[in-house]
């Protein structure tokens, strides 16, 4: 079994969704479930985290926590999913939960990449594209929580991590499998991290194979559909887990992703003349009096298509709010406000939930008590449906993915 541990809960659709398409059974579960309370015979567990901006010493022990409860499942390998962006801050965590992980499971070296090529993430001597562009010119330089101004992934781990990091080039990873092994058996005496560039699936394919016996492998979905596939062909076709019709219950769209997409995929629906509402922090940072006026304005919609919540914004008029309010007491009542959203959609009979953003569908998990779901259809390439332990039906997505029409079309009344 592989145990994943994800850093937030788009990411774990994603890595989820990536090791199902391969054939591999997956679970995904939200916070670490008791190890009794986990469906046996699964290929691939994911438990999903909320762990990507946490102070680093909480990321840390949940991690770790989780990373225990996989091992007593049996993981042979565990996997730390973190985002193909690489959204980390000089703290953390995405090396201080590597370091830990690898005083658990006793290895020295941990072979990783954030490359996935499906979202158009790849790298090159060891620096990040998006889209084409280096990370630190894409608009993840202003990402609310996260700006990445970097786009050394060596630079950028070393600055929160112990041991060291190198890359191994793509003149090594071009030559397959057994160049990878050789080149991370002598380059693991040198540096903890090892990352090799990779621009292709075929690159996450070699490198995949390389890294089977590891029991610590870190990076994106990339990696871990790689990893599935490399398996894959011991494992048996896709099973009953896939759901074969999209989800058809009242529908919202909650968004609190300031990403670029997202804001696309809002202007979509806006243009489609949805109902639409902003949550406005400047007007009141009381989370409960924003999600009153919320429902107060739900409740009054006549019947129709499904309307939008929102509170994202982009970058320049963001700003404004977190200068006023700071940017992390802008992001607490902005998520406070659509956990307690959500709670009242509810109540009032909205069963399926399309979350657009990592900490924002976090908020909306946690606040539904959802703890676990079986992973359905992909509304868009990575995004998949998920159909939750109380029956609900949500949509995580990352903020950054899915095409423009995608709130639009899966918050549609037969979508
Ligand atoms: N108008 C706003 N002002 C300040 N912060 C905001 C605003 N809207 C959303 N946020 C915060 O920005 C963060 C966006 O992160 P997230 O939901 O993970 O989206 P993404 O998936 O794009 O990274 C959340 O913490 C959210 O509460
Ligand atoms: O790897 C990715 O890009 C995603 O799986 C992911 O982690 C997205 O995070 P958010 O953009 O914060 O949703």
């Amino acid at each position: 079994m592989i145990g994943v541990i994800a850093d937030d809960v788009t990411g774990a659709t994603d890595v989820a969704v990536a090791f199902r398409r391969t054939g591999l059974r997956c679970g995904v579960y939200f916070g670490t479930p008791d190890a009794s309370g986990v469906e046996p015979g699964l290929d691939v567990v994911v438990i999903a985290l909320k762990s990507r901006t946490i102070p680093a010493p909480d990321a840390v022990k949940q991690s770790l926590a989780a990373a225990e409860t996989l091992q007593t499942l049996g993981a042979r390998q565990l996997f730390f999913k973190y985002c193909s962006t690489f959204d980390s801050t000089a703290e953390g965590n995405i090396g201080p939960v590597l370091d830990a992980l690898v005083e658990l499971v006793r290895t020295d070296a941990v072979v990783t990449t954030p490359a996935s090529p499906e979202h158009r993430r790849t790298t090159f001597n060891g620096h990040l594209f998006v889209n084409e562009e280096l990370l630190s010119e894409s608009s993840m330089r202003n990402h609310p929580l996260t700006p990445m101004r970097d786009s050394s992934l060596t630079r950028l781990m070393d600055a929160q991590s112990d041991g060291g990091s190198v890359v191994i080039g793509h003149e090594v990873v071009g030559r397959g499998p057994d160049a990878v092994s050789s080149h991370v058996e002598s380059a693991r005496h040198d540096a903890r991290y090892l990352f090799p560039d990779a621009a292709t699936e075929d690159d996450l394919f070699s490198i995949a194979q390389a890294v089977l016996e590891e029991p610590l492998v870190a990076g994106a979905a990339g990696l871990a559909g790689a990893i599935g596939r490399a398996h894959g062909s011991k494992s048996a076709a896709p099973r009953a887990y896939e759901r074969e019709n999209a989800p058809s219950g009242r529908a919202i769209v909650l968004a609190g992703s300031c990403s670029r997409r997202t804001l696309e995929q809002i202007d979509r629906m806006l243009s489609a003349l949805r109902p639409a509402h902003r949550l406005d922090a400047l007007g009141s940072d009381d989370p409960e009096s924003l999600a009153r006026g919320a429902l107060d304005w739900y409740d009054a919609l006549p019947a129709g298509p499904a309307p939008l919540i929102y509170s994202s914004l982009p970058p320049a008029e963001r700003r404004v709010v977190q200068d006023a309010l700071g940017v992390e007491r802008s992001a607490e009542i902005l998520e406070s406000a659509i956990a307690l959203i959500a709670r009242g959609l509810r109540e009032r009979g909205v069963t399926r939930f399309v979350a657009a953003g990592g900490e924002t569908s976090g908020s909306l998990v946690a606040a539904l008590g959802i703890r676990g779901g079986v992973v359905g259809l992909e509304a868009a390439r990575g995004v998949p449906w998920i159909r939750t332990d109380q029956g609900l039906d949500v949509l995580l997505k990352s903020g950054n993915f899915g095409e423009a029409d995608l709130l639009l079309t899966a918050s549609e009344r037969s979508a």
